[in-house]
């Protein structure tokens, strides 16, 4: 996820139980780019002990091959292609989710890449732009162009990131495509990803909102999957994480206000399970020194600590969707 799974943030989940694969934030692939320093880190100094996948943006496929050519070099699990990120000044450039309306494009692309990467090829792409009508042609160019793992966000681009999920679209490219699938959207606990799984037939989930909020997410699935008792997280664990947040993302040059003001893009998901009035959510967006943001979670997470922390998101709750605008 675009400035969330850095380096620094790949490295936390992997002490709260990682998952099995990463993605890096995309690399921008246009004439003349070059690899971003940063995210490249997330592949050169990953001690998580998981592959990861490097994923691209672009529509240059002159480009997309260089990029990828040079990402060869580098201890990447595989290239991974971003057809689905619907930021309007992304999609407005034609690559992201903006390709999903041209099919055409995409099948010039897979054939190129798929013929010049050796390794793994693989796709996270919703089910269309505004319409699922490209959808039956966009798996059929999965399996021709022999894609080694879909990642399938199950809506278009055009409903964002709210409302229902098309699972049953997950299922039909399960049950289409020769690769297996990874269902994405919403799978926001261990009971909704058993549900997901059991509804599509997907090979697994793939897991962006929840992760930011309940970092214990991959390792409750696993215990869920493997018949363990699952653990339960409390407000103690919580106040927790967010110190660890805290650690990870101070830097020497960051003012405390602005330090602060950067962890609210983790605290918007955070505090959609903390209470169900929405009130850490409201005072969080107003604390501007650590002080605050701790006096906060005092009085939110340490009152009663022992207390567990909601298994799902509150419904009523949401994130700014300024923090869900990158894809
Ligand atoms: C802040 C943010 C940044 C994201 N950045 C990326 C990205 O760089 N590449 C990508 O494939 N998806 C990205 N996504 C989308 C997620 O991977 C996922 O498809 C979407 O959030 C739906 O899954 P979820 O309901 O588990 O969050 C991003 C999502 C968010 C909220």
């Amino acid at each position: 996820m675009q400035d969330v799974t850095d380096l620094a943030f790949m490295q936390m989940l992997s002490e709260y139980g990682c998952p099995d694969y990463y993605v890096t934030e995309y690399f921008r692939v246009y004439a003349n780019s070059n690899l971003d320093k940063k995210i490249l880190k997330s592949i050169t100094c990953n001690t998580t002990g998981r592959p990861v996948f490097a994923q691209l943006i672009g529509e240059s496929i002159p480009d997309m091959l260089r990029i990828a050519q040079q990402l060869t070099k580098y201890p990447i699990a595989g290239i991974d292609l971003n057809l689905g990120c619907p930021a309007p000044r992304v999609y407005r450039k034609n690559v992201g989710g903006g390709l999903l309306r041209e099919p055409e494009t995409i099948e010039r692309i897979f054939d190129a890449l798929r013929s010049q990467i050796s390794g793994l090829f693989t796709v996270k792409m919703r089910v269309g732009f505004d319409s699922t009508d490209n959808f039956e042609k966009l798996l059929y160019l999965i399996n021709q162009y022999q894609i080694d793992l879909l990642s399938l966000h199950g809506r278009t681009v055009k409903e964002l990131y709210r409302g229902e999920v098309h699972y049953d679209l997950i299922r039909q490219a399960v049950q289409t495509v020769n690769c297996p699938v990874l269902a994405n959207g919403n799978v926001t606990s261990y009971l909704k990803a058993e549900q997901v799984i059991q509804e599509t037939g997907a090979a697994g989930v793939m897991i962006g909102r929840s992760a930011i909020r309940n970092p214990w997410i991959f390792q409750q699935i696993r215990d869920r999957f493997a018949g363990n008792p699952v653990q339960v997280i409390t407000l103690a664990d919580v106040y927790k994480y967010i110190q660890h947040l805290f650690a990870i993302t101070c830097q020497d040059t960051l003012r405390e206000k602005s330090h602060v003001n950067s962890l609210k893009k983790f605290l918007n998901f955070i505090g959609t399970g903390i209470d169900p009035e929405g009130k850490f959510l409201a005072g969080m967006r107003l604390v501007q020194s650590k002080q605050e943001l701790f006096d906060l979670c005092d009085r939110h997470l340490l009152t009663n600590p022992e207390l567990p922390f909601a298994i799902e998101p509150y419904e009523n709750l949401v994130a700014r969707p300024s923090c869900e605008s990158c894809e």
